[in-house]
């Protein structure tokens, strides 16, 4: 490497990890750079805490792999000789320490003087905005504070990487969206990388610098949130974003980043998705999101289908309506709330609002 060229913060190679006979991992591959808020999305049982665990130390790749961090490598390493530190959904905190007890235990550990101990435990929580609430127990505070708490305790050993298992999991609404704007700044004014899993997709959006989505313990795509939300490269990432409203065909023709699937239906067009080049005469997938269905399609939708409205919800701004289509059921986010039930329904969507990509292999 290039002395000059700064290591990543963290470097994964073909790293793979099984349960017995399950795969959680296979050959995963993922840099992330100094600074940068990586968020790790996938459905359930995709590998995610897995991956996460590993990074911390908590569990042993056992198919091979290789983990460095700050050009350093980590396997060897205990979790509390490595440069990170963790924050977990249900906070780990001991309940029988306070808080300010619980912030300077991973100091202690570390053999940190006293007085040290007690400084940088009221730097983290001043931080945490939790000034001066060292001598509370933990159970006198709201879920929200423990998290918090918990955050002071990851902060106060200076990890170069701070690992984040769902840790908004727990918490209602508001206080979800008040602590992801704290770690948002937490993150651009400390400049800690930081490596988060979640299962909110908005939160996913909102908060990362880059997204990696895993499938089967594979990285399916790792790329900038936009990037995965408006091109994803299979049906599958297409679906896990909300492009749920899904169409097959065959790719017939290609050129400008526009492409058009044939269907038994006719020919439908839209943006290439996919990480190749298309190939015309292959198998491909157009995907829409519900809100880009126009239910009275104009002239710019040269993509339209009919569908009977099966059902319609009420959602206060608008209703979402089901139609049953020759394609399987799309929903529709529509500003209506007339009541449609068993009609039949032109509706369509722009080239502009819809990907196409490869036909994933499953
Ligand atoms: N301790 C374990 N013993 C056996 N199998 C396990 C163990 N932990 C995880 N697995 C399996 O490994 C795979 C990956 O699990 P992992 O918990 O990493 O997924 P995840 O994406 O974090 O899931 P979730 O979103 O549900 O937390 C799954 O098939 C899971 O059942």
């Amino acid at each position: 490497m290039d002395q000059t060229t700064p290591s990543p913060a963290l470097q994964v190679e073909r790293l793979s990890h099984a349960y017995g006979q399950v795969t959680a991992l296979d050959a995963v591959e993922l840099a992330v750079d100094r600074g940068e808020l990586l968020t790790i999305v996938g459905p359930s049982g995709s590998g995610k805490t897995s991956l996460l665990r590993i990074l911390a130390g908590f569990e042993t790749p056992n198919r091979g792999g290789r983990l460095r961090i700050g050009g350093k490598d980590m396997l060897d390493l205990p979790p509390d000789r490595r440069p990170v530190a963790t924050v977990f959904q249900h906070y780990a905190l001991f309940p029988h320490l306070s808080v300010g007890e619980n912030v300077e235990y991973g100091l202690r550990v570390r053999g940190v003087s006293r007085p040290q101990r007690r400084a940088r435990a009221a730097e983290a929580l001043e931080i945490m905005r939790l000034p001066g609430r060292e001598a509370r127990r933990i159970g006198q505070l709201s879920g929200g504070e423990r998290q918090r708490v918990a955050f002071a305790r990851a902060l106060v050993t200076e990890p170069d990487i701070l690992l984040l298992d769902e840790p908004m999991g727990a918490l209602d609404e508001p206080l979800r969206r008040a602590l992801e704007a704290e770690i948002r700044g937490l993150q651009r004014t400390l400049g800690t990388t930081v490596i988060q899993v979640t299962h909110g997709r908005e939160e996913a959006l909102a908060m990362s610098d880059r997204l990696v989505v895993l499938r089967a313990g594979r990285v399916e795509q790792d790329a900038t949130p936009r990037t995965v939300f408006e091109r994803p490269v299979t049906r599958f990432v297409a679906g896990f974003m909300g492009l749920t409203n899904q169409m097959t065909g065959r790719i017939v023709s290609a050129g400008n980043g526009q492409v058009s699937i044939e269907t038994a239906s006719g020919r439908f067009d839209g943006q290439w998705s996919g990480a190749a080049p298309a190939r015309p005469g292959t198998h491909g997938f157009l995907a829409v999101h519900p809100e880009k269905l126009r239910l009275d399609p104009d002239g710019a939708c040269s993509n339209q289908l009919e569908g009977r409205v099966v059902q319609a919800f009420y959602q206060g701004l608008g209703s979402r309506i089901e139609l049953e289509t020759e394609f399987g059921v799309f929903i529709a986010i529509s500003g209506c709330n007339e009541s449609l039930g068993g009609t039949i329904n032109r509706f369509g969507w722009t080239a502009g609002d819809c990907v196409i990509g490869n036909l994933d292999a499953t």
